[in-house]
């Protein structure tokens, strides 16, 4: 992305895009939220639960920083992969810098080189290998995983601008990749106003917070099947302006009735927990009290269905 130029009574100043690409549960996210310094893109352990580019603003006196958080890149299976795959690789085309995530716990692995193999394809965006969670090896196992990716480099005939390692957890380096990330930003001015952390509508980050709640805990075949779409926030009209009450509806979108039980739980109790946790990360977030109205609809195989994936946002 190019950015407009500077005024000329402006001091020089970086502003431009970077994005994160790794292997799913490579801390994409959760590194995002570290150099943001706050909660703006979700984190699970659960692979793939990233589904809309959500944009991170670091802001610097010398820089501003956008972080756009992609998607896992893997094999596609279904429409919705394929459609996944295109939203990475056209934002590596777009972007002023990418970071290749690799996690220090555990090896170069298929799914990394495949990243890898598609990020040498990338030839004008500077790369920078990020080796992430740092606090989970000790330092023999590190020097052995950044001489491996020295390596898987040199193979593929990517020039890292740099490799990092990183603890987002830890909170060590992090600083660091952002002193390293600005330099390979155009000259620019700030390209958002101070204090503005994501240009992500409001909606969309309160339908995620909603599905990060109802994946958590649930069996691994399930969180490809879940979709939220917020269908309606409104402040309510009867409250007086020092209580405010936002009320918002949602809908859990699952692919078979089948899945219907699991995401509602005995007696609704497990729905009631996802509203009581996505409710409060969403006060949270808009800082003000929410009332939050949740239903489970079917939308048969969305997945595979263009009509449903459009309405889905998708
Ligand atoms: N110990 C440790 N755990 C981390 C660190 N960074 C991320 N994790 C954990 O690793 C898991 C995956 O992190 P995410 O940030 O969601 O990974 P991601 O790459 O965005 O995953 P996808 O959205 O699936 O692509 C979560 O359980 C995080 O808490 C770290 O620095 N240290």
């Amino acid at each position: 992305m190019t950015a407009p130029t500077p005024a000329p009574s402006e001091a020089p100043h970086r502003s431009g895009f970077a994005c994160f690409v790794g292997r799913p549960n490579a801390g994409k996210s959760t590194l995002t939220n570290a150099l943001v310094g706050t909660k703006v893109a979700i984190t699970s352990n659960r692979p793939q639960t990233t589904r809309h580019t959500v944009r991170g603003i670091v802001h610097r006196p010398d820089a501003q920083l956008v972080l756009v958080d992609t998607p896992g890149l893997h094999k596609p299976r279904t429409l919705l992969g394929e459609r996944l795959n295109d939203v990475v690789r056209a934002t590596w085309a777009e972007v002023d810098v990418i970071g290749f995530c690799l996690p220090a716990d555990q090896r170069i692995g298929p799914g990394d080189r495949y990243i890898a193999q598609e990020l040498a394809g990338v030839k004008r965006t500077p790369k920078i290998a990020v080796v992430t969670k740092t606090d989970l090896v000790d330092q023999r196992e590190l020097a052995d995983r950044l001489i491996a990716v020295d390596q898987l480099g040199r193979e593929l005939g990517i020039e890292w601008a740099e490799i990092v390692p990183v603890s987002a957890v830890a909170d060590r380096q992090v600083g660091l990749l952002a002193d390293l990330l600005v330099p390979l930003l155009p000259e620019g001015p700030m390209l958002y106003p101070e204090g503005e952390l994501t240009d992500e509508p409001e909606q969309v980050m309160v339908a995620e917070l909603i599905r990060e709640a109802a994946l958590e805990g649930v069996r691994d075949e399930l969180p490809h099947s879940i979709a939220v779409v917020v269908e309606e926030m409104l402040p309510r009209g009867d409250r007086p302006a020092d209580r405010p009450l936002l009320d918002i509806h949602a809908n859990i979108f699952i692919e078979r009735s089948s899945q219907k039980g699991i995401v509602i739980g005995p007696k609704g109790s497990r729905l009631k927990r996802v509203g009581t946790t996505s409710r409060r990360q969403i006060e949270a977030l808009l800082g003000t009290p929410v009332f939050l109205d949740l239903h489970v609809k079917v939308a048969k195989d969305w997945q595979r269905d263009p009509k449903q994936l459009r309405r889905l946002g998708f």
